[in-house]
């Protein structure tokens, strides 16, 4: 009929007055003064127990593919949302300035602790509304642009390259290498998004690192940053109230990032001083002329926030994949023989071109075990998701993981197919678009996912192309879920060297 509102319509007031009202999405049912929270406190909730995964599994398994939990103090409503077509009617009417919470102790160091240093500026990890429209649209076109990841396809491969002198070194007598092997992962990892970020080789690699050294203290706080994020920000502490040792340790972690950066910025005034001719600078320089020292600290610190453990847990998950599924990897290996003949050759931006196969094991590996579980979007006006009416200022839940688990969207979805992502192939996948978000989306997806895929890509490649990759110890991965998909398992990777 011609005043049938259109099938996206989730705002306007015919949508809204056609809708359930929001107290019948199922939920728990909070109670009086102590609402919800009671379930959450040690010894007397069903859910203190329960990591954030393991929640979202329960209450799907309670309430269905949508659940409202209210009551919880001192947080608004939270929404979870288990199928794709409500995360994408989420997502597509976020506003102009979606609205993602982010950890409150991280805001609180640069906007109150450290306002002089940062002059009002705060980045785009905690920040909302205009202030983070204004800071991300700064930084969009240096980061965001293909070429922006390409200039830096170099370092990376150098990277790459290193890390591999690294694990021949570390093979013991059965070419298994050491069960800690995750902490080279780290470093791999803070040494590829510096060359970005920081613009410049730290040395994370090194054979002997001094305790005192830059790659040393930057990999130390980087770790110290996200434990205290865990403790401040997603467990109950009194931070905000009194200084407590986590707050102290936190502070200091974050200086030495702020001081660090301050150091390459500096470094990098004085190269562009120098400079003759004015081709185009790398990002860090490109923002320092652009917008002044703070927004390129602030730049390079949430690149250094968001770009280390994430990028390392990928990495040690697809390979872990790859070593525990023998004919994917096969494939994969014929298709590297053919786009990089010579092993020794860097990976270019043609070999990358021509690796289809390499990129879904990617995609693949990411929807298994997506690094970052989920998202969230704060309602920024009353809207209908799934037949309910939502009003502004709830959170919405978008629960990437678990709907990527679900075999309504991927049959056998525990298993390592990276089939699913040959476009046009007999077995792509027919899932909706939004049932493996890893990297988010709209306005305010990842800033770093090229620099991401890139790294990994050329490290995948580097990897399959040298070695035959076995793992003994189990065909499951394990992984601790904190604010991120943390691998714990033993990664005693058996590396056969490839005939050439
Ligand atoms: C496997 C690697 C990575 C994954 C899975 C990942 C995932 C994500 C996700 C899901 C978001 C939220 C997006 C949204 O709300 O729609 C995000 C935001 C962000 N990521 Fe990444 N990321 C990765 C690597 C990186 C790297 C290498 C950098 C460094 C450049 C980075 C920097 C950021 C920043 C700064 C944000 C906040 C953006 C904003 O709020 O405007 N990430 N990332």
């Amino acid at each position: 009929a011609a005043n049938a509102p259109p099938v996206d319509d989730v705002t306007s007031a015919h949508a809204l007055s056609a809708a359930k009202p929001y107290h019948e999405i199922p939920g728990p049912k909070a109670f009086p003064v102590v609402g919800n929270t009671w379930r959450f406190i040690k010894g007397m909730g069903n859910y203190a127990s329960l990591d954030f995964v393991q929640l979202q599994k329960q209450l799907r398994e309670e309430y269905g593919d949508i659940v409202r939990l209210s009551g919880m103090h001192g947080r608004c409503d939270q929404v979870f949302l288990f199928n794709p077509e409500s995360v994408e009617k989420v997502l597509r009417n976020d506003g102009r300035f979606p609205y993602r919470d982010g950890p409150g102790s991280m805001h609180y160091y640069r906007t109150v602790l450290r306002k002089d240093r940062f002059k009002g500026v705060a980045g785009t990890i905690t920040t909302q509304g205009e202030e983070w429209q204004k800071f991300r649209t700064k930084v969009n076109q240096p980061l965001m642009h293909p070429r922006s990841a390409l200039r830096y396809l170099g370092n990376i491969n150098d990277v790459a390259d290193e890390f591999l002198d690294k694990i021949r070194t570390l093979l013991d007598h059965n070419k298994e290498l050491p069960h800690d092997f995750m902490k080279e992962f780290h470093k791999w990892s803070v040494e590829s998004i510096a060359a970005v970020a920081l613009d410049t080789r730290l040395g994370c690699l090194a054979a002997d690192l001094r305790p005192g050294s830059d790659p040393q203290r930057l990999m130390d706080a980087a770790h110290t940053v996200f434990e205290c994020f865990v403790l401040l920000d997603f467990t109950p502490s009194l931070w905000r109230y009194v200084s407590t040792p986590a707050w102290r340790r936190f502070v200091r972690a974050m200086d030495t990032f702020t001081d660090i950066a301050e150091k390459y910025i500096q470094i990098a005034t004085q190269r562009i001083k120098q400079r003759s001719s004015d081709g185009e600078g790398s990002i860090l320089e490109r923002l320092l002329i652009a917008e002044g020292p703070e927004v390129a600290n602030l730049m390079a610190t949430d690149m250094l926030f968001g770009g280390v453990d994430t990028t390392s847990n990928l990495a040690a998950s697809l390979l872990f994949y790859i070593a525990t599924y023998p004919i994917p990897q096969e494939k994969l290996a014929k298709e590297l023989e053919m786009a990089l003949p010579n092993p020794r050759e860097p990976i270019s931006a043609h070999v990358l071109e021509g690796v289809p196969y390499l990129k879904a094991c990617i995609k693949e590996s990411l929807r298994i075990l997506p690094i970052v579980f989920g998202n969230v979007r704060r309602t920024q006006t009353e809207m209908v998701v799934d037949g309910y009416r939502v009003p502004k200022n709830v959170d919405m839940l978008l629960q990437h993981m678990l709907i990527s688990h679900d075999e309504r969207h991927f049959p056998r979805p525990l298993s390592f197919e990276p089939e699913r992502w040959l476009r046009g192939g007999a077995h792509a996948h027919t899932a909706h678009p939004f049932a493996s978000l890893p990297f988010g989306f709209g306005p305010r997806t990842c800033v770093g996912r090229r620099f991401a895929e890139m790294e990994v890509q050329v490290l995948l490649a580097k990897m399959v192309r040298n070695f035959k990759i076995e793992y003994h110890y189990g065909d499951k991965l394990q992984y601790q879920t904190t604010i991120l998909n943390n691998v714990t398992s033993p990664l005693k990777f058996r590396l056969l060297p490839r005939r050439k």
